[in-house]
């Protein structure tokens, strides 16, 4: 029975020490990069009324939420994910003159996916939403900081996938699809399955340029040249017109000098039904999983009584993570960690020496010498580079990491 107290569910799990610290450090960085670009901090709560993540609404499905009630008997749901709730708000508290409002925020969302593939069901989120601008700036701007949040956390080398709803809606209303056709597809340009969408098509009544187009869709990703040779293979205006925005985006990322670290892809689609126009997600190596998510949301806040275009991206804090950890990245800590130690009856003494430090900034952690404790491990295990050694003799001495981890005595 013990042990069982000491298990935590499936999909959830603690981070403690180094790891916790990783990722506040992380998130730390990655809000600055945020804050730089003038956003607003926000906080939400972590459950709300069910209708905010209804089926209108478009987010994550409803059975994949988790739900539970009220006293008095309302539907609650705990965030699967953070947008429609700064849409909520946004719609609630920021007035005309307030827009656009750029908003940053961090927190946990929960989604109750089948365990099969060990998937995390509580996972953080660390974003930014800007509300009120419909303008390739804010296009180009959300995608600016994008890029500017991975190389901040230490990346080199990855890519931010672009895409745009309207590009494949368009083409689906051409068609003419119904609702489980256009689900068929979807899945199978989702996949990739080059072979699967031309099989899909042979026998319906598409025109022979749609079908070529469908048929190209899941390889119209790389550099913006795939572009042209999209605009080639269609008439459709929506299309047209999703690829001149992204043509736009394109510009605009480039006036930031980060166009190298984007790539489109007309084939991409997203679950989320909300989005309404540019969309992507950030890759790197190491995770086949997305670490950065967005997209532009024009009739969201719409859904709240409130008409306001926005766009807005999350990094998975998580995922990022673990591929900072596969890929041996690691952010250099600003805390200055340090021990103090002392013998018995110089408590008095070791008190207020750490009190000096912390009041010098440093991190102090005070430690009582018992018999035979290894103060040097101890410091090591914990990143403490220095240690301040308080002797019953009256001495003080002071002793430093060294660059290959050996311990040497200051003067
Ligand atoms: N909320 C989206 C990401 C996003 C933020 N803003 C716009 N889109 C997600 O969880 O995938």
């Amino acid at each position: 029975m013990k042990h069982k107290l000491l298990h935590t569910p499936e999909g959830v799990r603690d981070i403690y020490n180094d790891e916790c610290e990783r990722k506040l450090n992380l998130q730390d960085r990655l809000r600055k990069v945020l804050k730089s670009y003038g956003c607003r901090d926000i906080e939400t709560p972590t459950f709300e009324f069910f209708d905010v993540f209804s089926k209108e609404v478009g987010t994550v499905s409803s059975k994949e939420l988790y739900k539970f009630f009220d006293r008095e008997g309302n539907t609650l749901v705990l965030r699967p994910d953070i947008t429609p709730s700064i849409a909520r708000a946004a719609a609630k508290y920021f007035e005309e003159d307030d827009m656009p409002a750029r908003l940053c925020y961090t927190g946990n969302t929960f989604i109750n996916n089948s365990s099969y593939q060990g998937r995390l069901k509580e996972t953080t989120q660390l974003g930014a939403e800007l509300i009120g601008d419909n303008s390739p700036q804010a296009d180009g701007e959300i995608i600016a900081m994008v890029i500017d949040s991975l190389l901040c956390a230490g990346l080199t080398e990855f890519q931010v996938s672009v895409g745009h709803v309207d590009f494949y809606k368009s083409l689906f209303l051409e068609a003419g699809f119904n609702e489980e056709q256009e689900e068929t597809l979807r899945e199978l340009i989702s996949n990739k399955n080059n072979f699967g969408v031309e099989e899909f098509l042979e026998n319906l009544p598409v025109s022979r340029e749609l079908s070529a187009l469908f048929a190209k869709l899941p390889s119209l990703f790389g550099s913006a040249v795939i572009l042209d040779e999209a605009e080639a293979m269609t008439s459709n205006e929506g299309a047209i017109k999703a690829i001149t925005r992204l043509r736009e985006i394109y510009r605009i990322v480039s006036a930031y000098g980060l166009e190298r670290y984007i790539s489109f892809d007309l084939g991409m689609l997203n679950k989320y039904m909300y989005y309404t126009g540019v969309i992507f997600r950030g890759y790197t190596f190491g995770t086949g999983d997305a670490v950065i998510k967005g997209g532009r949301y024009d009739r969201l806040l719409g859904h709240f009584g409130k008409e306001a275009p926005s766009i807005g991206f999350v990094v998975m804090v998580d995922q990022l993570l673990n591929t900072l950890s596969r890929q041996k990245i690691n952010l250099p800590s600003e805390e200055n960690k340090v021990l103090v130690c002392c013998e018995p009856g110089l408590e008095m003494d070791s008190v207020a020496l750490s009190k000096k430090l912390r009041q010098e900034g440093m991190s102090v952690t005070l430690l009582s010498l018992a018999e035979g404790r290894d103060i040097f491990s101890f410091a090591a295990r914990n990143h403490l580079t220095r240690i301040w050694h308080l002797c019953k003799d009256g001495r003080t001495v002071c002793s430093r990491m060294t660059e290959v981890g050996t311990w040497e005595e200051e003067k």
